[in-house]
């Protein structure tokens, strides 16, 4: 079984009910097993402008590989009317896959480990909810959240 850690944000709609529903999606998928969520986390908008996002971060085991879950997941955004008009625009629902295992991918279509998880203090405060203990390559939560302790956020 596969361990994977999903980043949720939304900043157009009813983010906080989008989330949740998002979550029963993916509780629901018959290879997605033992879901478990963070707080949900208001967050100033990083390397973008528009309202306030609504930020978590999911953890999951599944059957499904880092690529069959990135398509499931693009899937659910797209049930939300997700679109992409241009980069960091604001979205009713954005499904990042964080970590994948150990995995370390360079696709065209999936990086992982995601490559700005550990500058997001958005991604890595509802991380350290789930897992307080994991380490990244750049360096444990508590150093890295040191290090973007200027975004705005805080608990829903
Ligand atoms: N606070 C916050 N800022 C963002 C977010 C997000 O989820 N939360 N997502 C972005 C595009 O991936 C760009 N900026």
């Amino acid at each position: 079984m596969n361990i994977a850690y999903i980043g949720l944000g939304s900043n157009l709609g009813e983010s906080r009910s989008i989330l949740q529903q998002a979550l029963v999606n993916l509780a629901d998928h018959p290879s997605i097993h033992q879901l478990e969520c963070s707080r949900f986390y208001r967050s100033s908008p990083v390397d973008s402008s528009g309202p306030d996002y609504v930020n978590a971060v999911a953890r999951l085991e599944t059957s499904l590989s880092s690529l069959a879950l990135l398509h499931l997941l693009q899937e659910i955004e797209n049930r939300y009317g997700r679109e992409r008009p241009y980069i960091n625009a604001p979205r009713t629902l954005d499904l990042d896959i964080l970590l994948f295992n150990d995995e370390i991918n360079h696709s065209a279509e999936l990086t992982l480990p995601h490559p700005r998880m550990h500058q997001r203090a958005f991604v890595l405060l509802p991380l350290q909810d789930l897992a307080p203990d994991i380490v990244l390559a750049q360096g444990t939560l508590d150093t890295l959240l040191e290090q973007c302790k200027d975004q705005g956020i805080e608990l829903l």
